[in-house]
């Protein structure tokens, strides 16, 4: 019998998934255990977004099972902001739907991704790259035990680049579950396990670490 105690932050079973009858997912199984890093990867269109949607619960597989335990945190390949609020305005909102009791987190994210001169500006204003970084950062603010990461470092300068990697690590090792899609081939070596999506299957390799 399997129970709570022994079950992955995110366990995945048999999801399959298609959009107007083209078959996306063709039976993905998944586990995400806690303290680690999985790589997911595969061409443009193999259906890597879709999973991860799956995955946090934003969109319903055609079949198949996604349980989750713990807090989510999940960064969307395009980022949800509101081009009229500041940053400080986006945290705040953000610490209301998490309610958490400070921005003391969010404010070592901050830090950590060298948003802190950004506060009063509206993200509307800001570039691409910083507005990604804010994307990732509301993912992260409340320290969720399973992290969904979809590139979350698109656009980012090579020195932010190198701090999300430290920074996903450190929560690894935290016993985070974390999850990332990448394109980049000199990021692999990051992944504890590399899930290679394939004609809607993950194919899985341990990293060499
Ligand atoms: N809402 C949708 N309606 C119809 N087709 C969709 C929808 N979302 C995705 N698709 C199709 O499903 C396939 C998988 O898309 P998905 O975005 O999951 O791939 P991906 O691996 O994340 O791609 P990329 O590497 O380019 O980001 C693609 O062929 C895409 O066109």
């Amino acid at each position: 019998m399997t129970t709570t105690r022994h079950r992955p932050p995110l366990r995945i079973r048999g999801v399959c998934k298609g959009y107007g009858g083209r078959q996306v997912l063709r039976g993905v199984d998944l586990d995400v255990p806690a303290g680690t890093l999985v790589g997911v990867v595969g061409e443009n269109g193999a259906g890597k977004s879709t999973l991860l949607r799956i995955a946090v619960g934003q969109l319903a597989p055609d079949s198949g099972t996604v349980t989750r335990t713990g807090a989510v945190g999940y960064c969307p390949q395009r980022a949800v902001l509101n081009d009229g609020f500041t940053v400080g305005q986006h945290l705040r909102l953000f610490q209301m739907a998490y309610r958490l009791p400070t921005l003391e987190r969010a404010g070592e994210l901050m830090e950590v991704l060298a948003l802190t001169g950004c506060r009063r500006q509206p993200v509307g204003e800001l570039s691409g790259g910083t507005q990604q970084k804010l994307n990732l950062l509301i993912a992260l603010m409340h320290d969720p035990q399973l992290l969904v990461l979809d590139e979350p470092y698109q656009g980012f300068d090579w020195d932010t680049h190198q701090r999300f990697w430290t920074l996903a690590a450190g929560l690894r090792d935290r016993g985070r579950s974390i999850i990332v899609v990448s394109h980049l081939l000199h990021d692999l070596h990051h992944f504890d396990v590399i899930a290679q999506l394939r004609q809607g299957r993950l194919h899985f390799e341990e990293a060499d670490r």
